[in-house]
């Protein structure tokens, strides 16, 4: 908005929407309003706006909902840290209106009526403290901070309230990182060393007292982190199960995640033995060591995954299974490539652009006869749920998991069946 006092308008709150906003009205025009909560009436400030709509931020609660909280960090709040969005809504509250934004996506995106219950993921009972891995943003005088929502401006913090106490130890940001741009710290709780990667190089740092495992990446100023270089491996449990995840390869950030997933996954896939399974986008090969467990030696299972580290780390993990093989390569040709024309379980798990209609169109022509769609994305799942329709898969169950308390997101997990012929 143009310089001069913001004058701020008055709305009743309506629905949520997704990505961390409730819906209002002004004036004709739609408000995307953060800070606020359903059934309010708040003053809002105007921070952007368009022909069609505006956003704002709730300044001024005038009705308060009773799922209102006062926000536990300091840092949170209209044109403060952007890393949370409803640090002002009870846990539960936070809970439903993930399942109604969720269920409205799936009701205009693909026509599904559907009544959604995210369900708490074990390991931040106060919906605190579970982020294994953060990224800091870094001011120019080196004090680590984050991002300000939709900014590049960053918001200095002392401290995380939804990082890991293991993050929290590493104490970057009590650390002056003069010259780089961010750092982001990855905690799991074996490593003894932060490693930090400069322009020039890597280095290790001693972070003293520290029984966490701490990995820093820095970039070169271009406002990206940038892989680590070399092989510095950081090892998650899950069960019995070690899985070795190297560099900044994918790993769920909540620490109750992988488990409370995997065991979804494994729920609906129902992998009998002798199937043959394929577990699409498998990152180190957290599901299809599952899969393969279940399968058997007589089953077999193809994982697919394009990034080059994390197929290596997939096939160390996986090596005790010899029915599971991993392949290097875009699922988009992969399959193809290896001439793959059915299979009788599906698992796909793909990044927050989702399957896409190719990939969608691929996997309903392999005949599986389930389908097991893991998404961190609310619209790309409905989309993509809408494309299976057209070929015959149709949603048979869902489940949603609160992996991310205090943010606007929610991990989906979907189970699709064949119409039967
Ligand atoms: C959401 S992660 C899932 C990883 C794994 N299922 C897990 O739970 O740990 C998505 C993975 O897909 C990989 N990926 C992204 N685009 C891909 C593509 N087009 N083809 C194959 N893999 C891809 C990423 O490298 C990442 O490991």
């Amino acid at each position: 908005m143009s310089g001069g006092t913001v004058v701020p308008i008055e709305l009743n709150v309506e629905r949520v929407a997704n990505g961390g906003w409730c819906v209002a009205r002004h004036e004709g025009r739609v408000v995307f309003v953060r800070h606020a909560l359903p059934g309010e009436r708040v003053l809002a400030e105007v921070t952007d706006e368009t022909t069609r709509f505006l956003r704002a931020d709730a300044v001024e609660i005038l009705d308060a909902s009773p799922d209102r909280v006062a926000p536990p960090c300091p840092f949170a709040g209209p044109g403060r840290c952007g890393g949370c969005d409803w640090q002002h809504a009870t846990l539960e509250a936070q809970r439903r209106l993930k399942g109604e934004v969720l269920a409205e996506q799936l009701q205009r995106l693909a026509g599904l009526e559907v009544k959604v219950d995210v369900e708490e993921v074990p390991g931040a009972p106060q919906g605190l403290g579970w982020r294994t891995r953060v990224q800091f943003a870094i001011t120019p005088d080196g004090t680590a901070g984050l991002r300000r929502h939709r900014s590049h401006e960053i918001e200095p913090v002392d401290a995380c309230l939804i990082a890991h106490s293991e993050v929290e130890r590493m104490g970057v940001e009590r650390r002056n990182w003069r010259g780089a741009a961010a750092v982001e710290a990855i905690a799991t709780g074996t490593r003894e060393r932060a490693v930090v990667v400069t322009p020039k190089g890597q280095r290790t740092v001693a972070v003293p007292d520290l029984a966490a495992e701490a990995h820093v990446l820095v970039d070169e100023g271009r406002g990206h982190v940038r892989a680590v270089r070399g092989r510095t491996a950081l090892t998650e449990r899950v069960g019995e199960r070690e899985f070795q995840v190297t560099g900044s390869g994918f790993w769920q950030v909540h620490p109750g995640a992988a488990a409370t997933l995997l065991g979804a996954v494994l729920q609906f896939a129902a992998v009998r033995p002798g199937d043959w399974a394929l577990d699409l986008y498998c990152g180190v090969g957290l599901f299809a060591a599952g899969l393969a467990e279940a399968a058997g030696p007589e089953g077999a299972v193809l994982g697919v995954e394009s990034d080059a580290r994390a197929v290596q780390d997939a096939r160390r993990n996986l090596r005790d299974l010899p029915q599971a093989r991993v392949e290097r390569g875009r699922v988009e040709d992969t399959l193809d490539r290896l001439g793959v024309e059915r299979a009788d379980v599906v698992v796909a798990d793909p990044p927050r652009t989702g399957l896409g209609r190719e990939v969608v169109a691929r996997v309903a022509g392999l005949d599986a006869a389930r389908v097991v769609y893991v998404s961190c994305d609310p619209a790309t799942l409905a989309r993509d749920l809408a494309w299976f329709a057209e070929r015959g898969y149709h949603l048979a169950d869902l489940r949603a998991f609160d992996a991310f308390p205090m943010t606007h997101h929610v991990e989906s997990v979907a189970l699709l069946t064949r119409e039967p012929r």
